[in-house]
């Protein structure tokens, strides 16, 4: 020991997801990543039973491995909160009042709101004396305009009750777009994107020089995409069908459309590699499910080449974008006429970083992006305690 007090340079990170809580310990002095890790199937068989327990791990595997949450080292914690509503649009100062506000927009995201806000509790009795921040996934997509924002219902209704578009995954959005525009050594000012974030949520934006012009996901984490265990987009008038024809409750609707739909409600798996797999054997259930998964991805990609307009890339990234071949040729299989061409050697290697797979002389280039949710939260998480 030379006596002088270490640098308070780490921020550890956690991003909690509806059955999993990813952590990482970002180094801000040089960007490495001290410890990382992820607890998963909280509240399945074998995993931790909830959150708080899943928190208390994660605290256990810090001190094992000399970084525990008493370390002098660390500077704050960043925290993903989920939906933020219109009062949170940029990375936040924890506090009671905006705890608070993350408790009131709980419903309107209810699978995360709640296990963001337990957290963020937990952090604050074990260190009350750093700083603890909340960075929202709504938050990148603030800037979208009213004609994409605004479902067409009464104004008054909506207004009243906050029921318009904020979209999510904003964190990911926002890196992914930066990252893209530097795989192509282009300023993110100069670059209309198209971000695919497929994981177990899926969400798809187009951004325009940086600025996030319309996107997937709306009210709630449920429009859009097919997901894992989401439905994605339907007819609104499904839920009152069942309500009155089935006579089912508006709790059970949620959990039909929630957590018992997308891949899981077409062929009882939510994981795309099973579902990829079963599919080659022949398993009609698991093929229908793919198909159905890749048609509405077909349609938003066509969807957002019309929004952009000219459409510099378009980037696959999260767990099916970053891994699946298989997904993304078949979601841009014959847009050449659209200007955009898969390379399929290209797309078929498998690799870490960020790389382009489309045709050279593709029009619009396609990539493969690694997303890094967590060196994103950091990052503001920093900005906001240091300046
Ligand atoms: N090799 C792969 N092929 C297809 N899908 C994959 C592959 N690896 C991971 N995935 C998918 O990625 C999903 C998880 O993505 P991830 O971004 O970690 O999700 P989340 O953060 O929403 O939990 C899993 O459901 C799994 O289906
Ligand atoms: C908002 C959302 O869907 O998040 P995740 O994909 O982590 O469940
Ligand atoms: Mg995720």
């Amino acid at each position: 020991m030379t006596g002088t007090t270490p640098a308070a340079d780490h921020v550890l990170v956690l991003n909690a997801g509806s059955s999993t809580l990813k952590y990482q310990l970002v180094d801000m002095a040089d960007g490495s990543r001290p410890a990382r890790g992820v607890v998963e199937r909280i509240g399945a068989d074998g995993g931790p039973a909830d959150h708080t327990r899943a928190l208390h791990e994660v605290a256990d595997r810090l001190a094992a491995d000399g970084h525990g949450l008493d370390s002098p080292r660390l500077a704050a914690i960043g925290h993903r909160v989920v939906h933020g509503g219109t009062t949170y649009t940029a990375a936040t100062l924890v506090t009671d009042e905006v705890e608070a506000g993350i408790e009131a927009l709980a419903p309107l995201a209810p699978l995360h709101n709640p296990v963001n806000l337990r957290q963020i509790r937990v952090a604050r009795e074990v260190r009350p004396d750093l700083p603890q921040v909340a960075v929202f996934d709504t938050a990148f997509h603030a800037t979208l305009p009213q004609a994409a924002a605004r479902y067409a219902i009464d104004r008054g209704v909506a207004d009243r009750y906050g029921v318009r578009r904020y979209g999510f995954h904003g964190t990911s959005h926002s890196y992914v777009s930066r990252a893209t525009a530097r795989l192509l050594g282009r300023a993110v000012q100069e670059v209309n994107v198209i971000v695919l974030h497929l994981g177990n949520g899926a969400s798809a934006s187009a951004v325009r020089g940086g600025v996030c012009v319309e996107t997937s996901m709306g009210l709630t984490p449920l429009e859009g995409l097919v997901m894992g265990s989401r439905s994605g987009d339907l007819d609104p008038a499904v839920p009152l069908h069942l309500a009155r024809v089935a006579g089912m409750s508006t709790d059970e609707i949620d959990r039909l459309l929630n957590n018992r739909g997308g891949l899981l409600g077409l062929c009882g798996d939510n994981d795309m590699r099973e579902v990829v797999r079963r599919s080659a054997a022949g398993d009609p259930d698991a093929r229908l499910a793919f198909d159905v998964y890749v048609h509405r991805l077909r349609k938003y990609v066509g969807g957002y080449l019309a929004v952009l307009g000219e459409t510099h890339a378009i980037a696959f990234t999260a767990g099916v974008g970053e891994n699946s071949a298989e997904v993304r040729e078949a979601a841009l299989r014959g847009l050449g006429r659209l200007g955009v061409e898969l390379d399929p050697v290209r797309n078929a290697v498998r690799s870490a970083g960020a790389r382009v797979v489309s045709a050279d002389g593709s029009p619009t280039a396609v990539a493969v992006v690694p997303t890094d949710e967590e060196w994103e939260i950091a990052s503001q998480t920093w900005q906001l305690v240091r300046g």
